[in-house]
């Protein structure tokens, strides 16, 4: 402590920090009582300090309250950030005016609206670029358009601590970022966290790139995509301050687990009520009906367990669902429905023809292009409507006219009188009948006429299409061959017999419903966030774009932790080529999770995957080496990772999970932690939050995201095999510690362990060996 307090400047620092204390706390005074209360409070904040910082002096501020007024959201801020106003500050001198700034940047901004100066920058504002972005020296940045050029001289972070100044780092060129060093070892605390004061510029490049543009990051594990996607959406919100509408963006995550997992991180980034869900909930309220969905990892677990009839056809008809392809067969089939909405006779009202059909096939075919199907027939009704209310009164002359021209001829004519009479009588009659006739049509027609149209559901049309071999077999005839319509069907049907839907049919259901009936307008947002994108299919992607109408797409993925790659996307390149032609495509190589040891263990064994991926760089951080324990029986492997797990405790670190391969295996290993150790664990499911203070048990496919402090991974029944999949969910699992990862089971090939370089890792021989 002596020797970090010795910095130059600490009680220069140290008086800035605490004037920027009081005038918030002033300001949140100002803003919060009234004016002759505010005048006390004044003088008691004032009491002792000097404001030698300020250019407001002390009588401006009693006269000028107003001016440090500010809304109640903006004091809410000011509350919040109060213990740690800022936590860096640049030197900056303008280019064209030669006047040195010092910038204090922070997660609020504060300015002093009497001089304009700037308290405390926020970490958006374009100027705190210069500190994610530029070196020492010449630098400049971009703001609204224009770039302003200037020259760097400083950069210092600070360590704050409720409201004391801890800690005060000067970066130059040569220091490395000690800051991220430091806040890198600190532990799990189970939930994601701002990373504001130590945004790499790598990073940085990525929060900032272009708002008007869709992104693509692909990123090893723990490089701080989801972090990263988190920050850019802070930064959007941040931008578009004044337009902006939280209902307008939403978060997809691969469950509730990782939506619990992000929550408290969002608020911290002023990043609140927006939509936060997984896919599925997303197009269960999109299509406004609980399906029934087969447990999407299901069929995952059945590729796990290799335990499926015909498990490469199955990867066929699965890697088919989700592909393009099958979207071009649904576009076909979804122009035969347009032709069946396409009518062919007039419109008419009674004998009145009112509306060609011609003209009505031009309305719903081309005018209303941008709209559903039903949407169109219902504005089709509405034009009808319109026609038959104006022209009302028209064809009620008209036909009165008609019969009274002929009434007057028969009056008027000559002739046998009796007849005469008798003609009028019955045309008097015929009158009466027609207008009563026409008035009825001018009630019902339109009614009547729209009943042509069809009105079916979605279900009904998807069902129509996927098992109806006919059908199915038309649109596929040129992309399949007979067997695999065959197999298309045949599959479609029997799910369709236990009124089911599976996780790949959601992407055409989504695209049927967008196209034929739209989506509600609270569901229709316009800036859309997705984490662990390498599951999501092609189909998903591009039915999420055609159903929103926009393209504004921030997603961030690792194809090295595709574990769902039989669905999910197998390369980049389609997505961008194919799907989001606008998209910058930006890759985020470093790891910042793990340390090197572990990293370079993860990495040996993702070799064996032959991915066309770079090789993850680990941020210079050391730590033990990985180590493997024989297990010996179940018991004593229980009372060795208990031993091991209240040695890490003592070593201070806080979150620990112990990861099985799959979910049936945690539930061996609960039961055995129940059985034979005092620990008490929690058995993680999907919709579940973390428990703080307990041993998480979790399966390799949920730990996906997730990270903690230290990760064994055991195997009491279940082995990976030198699968792709099993090399991936291994790769998730290694991939989740910060500090410590250690392996327990019979034999180091359970987890692949022979396959990597020996050296890579520890193995301890016997038992008996004292647990390092
Ligand atoms: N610049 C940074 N400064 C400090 N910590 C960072 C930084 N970047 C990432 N981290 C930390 O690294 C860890 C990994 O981040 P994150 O979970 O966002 O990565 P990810 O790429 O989504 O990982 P995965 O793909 O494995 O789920 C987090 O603890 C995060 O706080």
């Amino acid at each position: 402590m002596e020797e970090k307090l010795k910095h130059q400047d600490y009680e220069e620092e140290a008086e800035r920090l605490d004037f920027t204390r009081k005038y918030m706390e002033i300001v949140i005074k100002a803003s919060e009582s009234d004016e002759a209360t505010f005048r006390d409070q004044l003088k008691e904040a004032l009491e002792g300090i000097e404001l030698a910082e300020s250019s407001m002096s002390y009588m401006s501020m009693l006269t000028n309250s107003n001016l440090l007024r500010r809304t109640s959201e903006e004091v809410k801020k000011l509350k919040k950030f109060y213990g740690k106003p800022y936590f860096a500050r640049i030197d900056y001198e303008r280019a064209e005016t030669h006047q040195k700034e010092i910038l204090y940047i922070g997660k609020v901004s504060l300015f002093d609206k009497e001089t304009q100066q700037p308290i405390i920058v926020d970490w958006r504002s374009p100027v705190a670029n210069l500190y994610y972005d530029g070196r020492l020296g010449d630098v400049s940045y971009e703001a609204e358009g224009e770039e302003y050029n200037g020259y760097l001289s400083l950069k210092r972070q600070y360590i704050i601590e409720d409201g004391q100044l801890e800690e005060i780092r000067d970066i130059d060129l040569t220091t490395t970022d000690e800051l991220l060093q430091m806040s890198l070892s600190e532990s799990a605390s189970n939930r994601l966290t701002e990373i504001v004061s130590t945004i790499q510029e790598e990073q940085n490049n990525i929060i900032r790139a272009d708002l008007n543009k869709p992104i693509i990051v692909q990123g090893a594990a723990g490089s701080g995509k989801t972090t990263i996607a988190l920050h850019r959406l802070s930064y959007f919100i941040y931008t578009y301050a004044e337009r902006f509408n939280p209902h307008d963006l939403m978060i997809l995550a691969p469950n509730r687990l990782f939506i619990d997992y992000i929550s408290e991180v969002l608020p911290e980034l002023g990043v609140e009520n927006i939509l936060q869900t997984t896919f599925i909930d997303y197009v269960k309220a999109c299509i406004g009906k609980n399906i029934k969905l087969k447990h999407p990892e299901e069929k995952l677990l059945a590729f796990i367990n290799r335990d499926l009839k015909e498990p490469e056809k199955m990867k066929w008809l699965t890697d088919f669902k989700s592909s393009l392809r099958f979207r071009d067969i649904v576009d076909r089939y979804l122009l035969d429905i347009l032709g069946t909405m396409l009518p062919k006779e007039d419109f008419y009202v009674s004998k009145f023809r009112v509306y060609s059909a011609k003209k009505l096939r031009k309305l719903i075919q081309y005018e209303y292009q941008y709209l559903p199907y039903y949407r169109r027939l219902d504005k089709v009704k509405r034009v009808l409507q319109n026609h038959v209310r104006t022209d009302k009164k028209q064809m009620i002359e008209k036909m009165t006219n008609f019969y009274d021209a002929k009434l007057d001829r028969a009056l008027y004519s000559k002739g046998d009188a009796e007849k005469r009479k008798l003609f009028v009588s019955k045309a008097l009659d015929k009158k009466v009948e027609e207008l009563q006739e026409l008035k009825k049509a001018i009630r019902s027609s339109v009614n009547d006429y729209m009943k042509h149209f069809p009105k079916h559901d979605l279900f009904y049309y998807y069902k129509e299409l996927v098992t109806n071999r006919e059908i199915f077999g038309k649109y596929a005839a040129d992309l399949l061959d007979e067997e695999q319509i065959e197999f298309f069907c045949s599959h479609q049907i029997s799910l369709s017999q236990s009124r089911l839907y599976e996780m790949e049919d959601l992407a055409a259901l989504l695209y049927l419903q967008a196209k034929i009936y739209g989506i509600s307008q609270e569901l229709h947002v316009k800036n859309i966030v997705i984490d662990e994108a390498q599951d999501y299919s092609y189909f998903q992607l591009y039915a999420l774009k055609s159903a929103l109408d926009t393209d504004m797409f921030t997603i961030v993925g690792d194809l090295a932790q595709g574990i769902h790659s039989y669905r999910g996307i197998k390369d980049w390149g389609i997505v961008l080529d194919e799907i989001f032609p606008r998209a910058s495509y930006k890759t985020l190589q470093k790891s910042y999770r793990t340390t090197v040891e572990i990293m370079n263990t993860a990495n040996d064994l993702l070799k064996l995957l032959k991915l066309e991926l770079p090789v993850v760089e680990p941020v210079v951080r050391h730590g033990k080496k990985p180590i493997f324990y024989f297990a010996g029986s179940n018991e004593n492997m229980i009372a060795s990772i208990t031993n091991y797990i209240n040695q890490l405790y003592e070593e201070g670190m806080k979150t620990v999970a112990v990861i099985g391969k799959t979910k049936e295996e945690c539930i061996k290993l609960t039961k055995y932690f129940e059985q034979y150790s005092n620990l008490r664990v929690q058995c993680l499911k999907e919709n579940e939050e973390i428990n703080k203070d307990e041993v998480v048990i979790v399966s390799s496919h949920l730990s996906k995201g997730l990270e903690f402090d230290a990760v064994i991974i055991s195997s009491v029944a279940e082995q990976f095999e030198a699968e792709e999949i099993d090399i991936k969910l291994l790769y998730v699992a290694m991939t989740r510690p910060l500090h410590r990862l250690a392996f327990f089971g019979n034999s180091p090939s359970v987890f692949l362990l022979d396959y990597l370089k020996p050296d890579l890792f520890d193995v301890t021989e016997t038992m008996n060996e004292p647990i390092r």
